[in-house]
């Protein structure tokens, strides 16, 4: 049912064209089989009318398959492109915290499940057309032979009984192989981001891949097999009940003589032209519950995926409160439940004012809580107690998008992108050198159609690399996470020297999470936090 909804939902107008055409080609499919059909058992037969006949349902059923082939087609295709575009959106739209919760659940729904959708709609052309072709010789043979019609039904329902008892196990099978799916790609994650650490130990890699990955693996294939065998001994049991069918029925037929046998072998013809299209049927619906195993994976890590609304008001700049401090903390409050034996770990209450032009470090040992709440200041986590505010007014949700735009942050895990499509071309003319010259990078890197030449840097360019955006993005208020955690004496010094008292000329406000006590004396304010609670401010 959901599959039906998601086609209709896609294109109403598309899905119409694609049921008119598939019916249309079921007719004109039966009409070539009813000419072929009588001409085979016509002594008499008026060769020139049959040909013209047969030509023109041939043509037809040609043309017609054809365009109902293309509009299913059009539409699968849309879907597809819809349930990337609504995903890739949801992800975006999602809270930060969900996403963050989901992270590794989210590269396998992106490849696999859109894939297994994909997938299994291909099929559905075929389907369509074919099913039309059912019902179309359906009609002719009950007009045939009722008798022997009837006899067929009742086959009919047992495959459709069977099929029903079956679904459910291709369902179970597909969902709990796709769950290993899950912990198989973190597996994958550890090989490809842990490669230095597997690589330099040959008793770790060995046991990563005996231990850790071949379990996994096996299990995911054991369900797979599972899903297959029961799909196929779905898509056969159409045939295999069929033909014992017809075979019970040339038993009953010679015993009890209800019709003679030349006439069930004219009508067994046409049973036979309902074979493949009823496999392929059944086929498909052990895909239909391949791609419920799927939907339900999305919608289970919090996507839906139904449109997306977007929803981004702007605070209305008429409150602004002019002497107000741009972001006030208001008691806010935040606490991480780890299982049920560790003591969960809370963040504040915290009560704080950042002015406009404020260089704030935030410091404190490891764990205290700075990046929590930096996360909190940006807008990423949202407080559980208290409230924060921008320039007086309060952040509701619906602004969030628009206050979460005040802002460029470079974590300490920040992913460099090489494009710059996003920052404005005036931007990028007139600061993007000055800015890789401040960063001594002009000899490795220069930005060509709106794109970094090169990101084959260190750990410590790609970092400077990282800088550089953030700065080109010419926001409000600007957030450091240890940025120079890994930067040579040199590039601290310039970090903070130079690029800190670069943000302050141009008016911006600036917060830098850091240890490193030798540049203390650069802030304009320290705030010292200790398991989570603000322990001093120093001016
Ligand atoms: N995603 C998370 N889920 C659960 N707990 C978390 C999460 N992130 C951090 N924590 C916990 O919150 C506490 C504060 O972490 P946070 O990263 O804010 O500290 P920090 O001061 O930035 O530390 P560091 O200097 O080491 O970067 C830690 O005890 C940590 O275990």
């Amino acid at each position: 049912m959901k599959v039906i909804l998601l086609l209709v939902k896609s294109s109403k107008s598309l899905f119409l064209i694609a049921a008119i055409a598939s019916i249309l080609t079921g007719l004109s499919s039966t009409m070539v089989i009813k000419s072929i059909h009588e001409a085979v058992k016509d002594d008499t037969l008026d060769v020139q009318s049959f040909v013209i006949a047969f030509l023109s349902y041939w043509l037809l059923y040609g043309f017609l398959s054809l365009v109902a082939s293309y509009t299913v087609a059009r539409l699968t295709e849309k879907i597809i492109q819809q349930l990337r575009m609504n995903l890739s959106s949801k992800i975006l739209s999602s809270t930060f915290e969900s996403i963050e919760h989901h992270q590794s659940k989210l590269l396998p729904i992106l490849t696999e499940d859109i894939k297994t959708i994909a997938y299994s709609m291909d099929r559905l052309p075929g389907v369509t057309t074919g099913l039309a072709t059912v019902i179309g010789i359906l009609a002719y043979m009950i007009w045939y032979s009722p008798i022997l019609s009837g006899a067929t039904l009742i086959l009919f329902v047992l495959v459709y009984l069977f099929t029903r008892f079956s679904l459910p196990f291709v369902r179970k099978y597909a969902y709990t192989s796709r769950d290993y799916l899950n912990d198989l790609f973190i597996k994958f994650e550890g090989l490809v981001f842990g490669i230095k650490e597997l690589t330099l130990n040959r008793d770790f890699s060995e046991s990563y891949l005996n231990d850790q990955i071949e379990p996994v693996s096996t299990l995911q294939n054991k369900y797979y097999l599972k899903e297959n065998v029961v799909s196929a001994i779905t898509n056969r049991s159409t045939d295999m009940i069929l033909l014992l069918g017809m075979g019970i029925l040339i038993f009953l037929i010679n015993h009890y003589q209800f019709v003679s046998l030349p006439f069930f072998g004219d009508y067994i013809t046409l049973v036979l032209f309902t074979l493949a299209p009823l496999s392929t049927a059944a086929g498909f619906l052990s895909s239909i519950k391949r791609i419920e195993a799927s939907l339900e994976h999305i919608e289970n890590v919090g996507i839906t995926i139904d449109e997306v609304k977007s929803e981004s008001l702007e605070i209305n700049s008429e409150n602004w409160e002019s002497n107000s401090p741009v972001i006030s903390l208001n008691a806010v409050e935040r606490s991480y439940y780890h299982s049920e034996e560790d003591a969960p770990f809370t963040l504040g209450p915290i009560n704080l004012n950042i002015n406009k032009g404020d260089l704030i470090f935030l410091v404190g040992g490891n764990g205290s809580g700075k990046t929590t709440l930096a996360k909190m200041i940006l807008g990423l986590y949202n407080p559980q107690n208290g409230s924060i505010s921008y320039k007086g007014n309060k952040v509701e949700s619906k602004h969030l998008s628009y206050y979460r735009s005040r802002f460029s942050a470079v974590f300490t895990d920040s992913y460099v992108f090489d494009q710059l499509l996003h920052i404005k071309e005036q931007q990028l003319q007139q600061k993007s050198e000055e800015l890789i010259d401040m960063l001594e990078l002009s000899k490795k890197v220069r930005i060509e159609n709106g794109k970094f030449s090169s990101k084959r840097l260190s750990d410590g360019q790609k970092k400077r690399l990282s800088l550089i955006v953030s700065i080109l993005e010419d926001k409000e208020v600007y957030l450091f996470d240890e940025w120079a955690a890994n930067q040579d004496p040199h590039f601290k010094e310039v970090f903070y020297y130079k690029i800190l008292n670069y943000l302050k000329e141009n008016g911006k406000t600036v917060i830098v999470i850091t240890h490193d006590d030798r540049y203390f004396d650069v802030a304009d304010r320290i705030i010292k936090l200790v398991n989570g609670k603000i322990a001093q401010y120093a001016q």
